[in-house]
């Protein structure tokens, strides 16, 4: 498996804006705006914190799934896609220590 997966699931949400809401889950949450598309990934991010003190790493894996789906759903929101995040993953592969990612940090 790589990171195809990724691409593939962006360009499905990608596909959805603009569609019906009653067509789809992502077209659904795309209509209802930036608010309920953030509310959702504050959600999945709060269970995947109570699945890891459950110390269940099966829900841990479950959660972290809808944590990287909802926010490639806000990615999108924003244009942007998973490529611009693993840039960003790969640009950092090479930095070490506070000071490196300090000084790159966006405004
Ligand atoms: N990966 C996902 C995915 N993960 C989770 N979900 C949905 O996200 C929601 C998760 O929310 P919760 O766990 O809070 O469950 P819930 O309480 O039932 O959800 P809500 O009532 O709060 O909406 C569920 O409704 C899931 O169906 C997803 N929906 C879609 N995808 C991908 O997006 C593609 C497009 O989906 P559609 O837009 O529905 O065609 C799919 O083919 C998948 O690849």
């Amino acid at each position: 498996m790589n990171d195809d997966i990724l691409r593939r699931v962006g360009a499905v949400i990608d596909s959805r804006k603009g569609a019906a809401p009653s067509t789809s889950y992502v077209a659904k949450l795309f209509d209802k705006g930036l608010d309920s598309i953030l509310k959702k990934v504050g959600e999945e991010a709060t269970e995947t914190v109570m699945a890891a003190k459950d110390g269940d790493p099966k829900k841990v894996v479950y959660e972290v799934a809808d944590l990287w789906f909802h926010s490639m759903v806000a990615l999108a929101h924003f244009g942007l896609t998973p490529d611009d995040v693993l840039q960003e993953l790969a640009r950092r592969e090479g930095l070490s220590g506070l000071a490196e990612f300090a000084a790159r940090k966006p405004d």
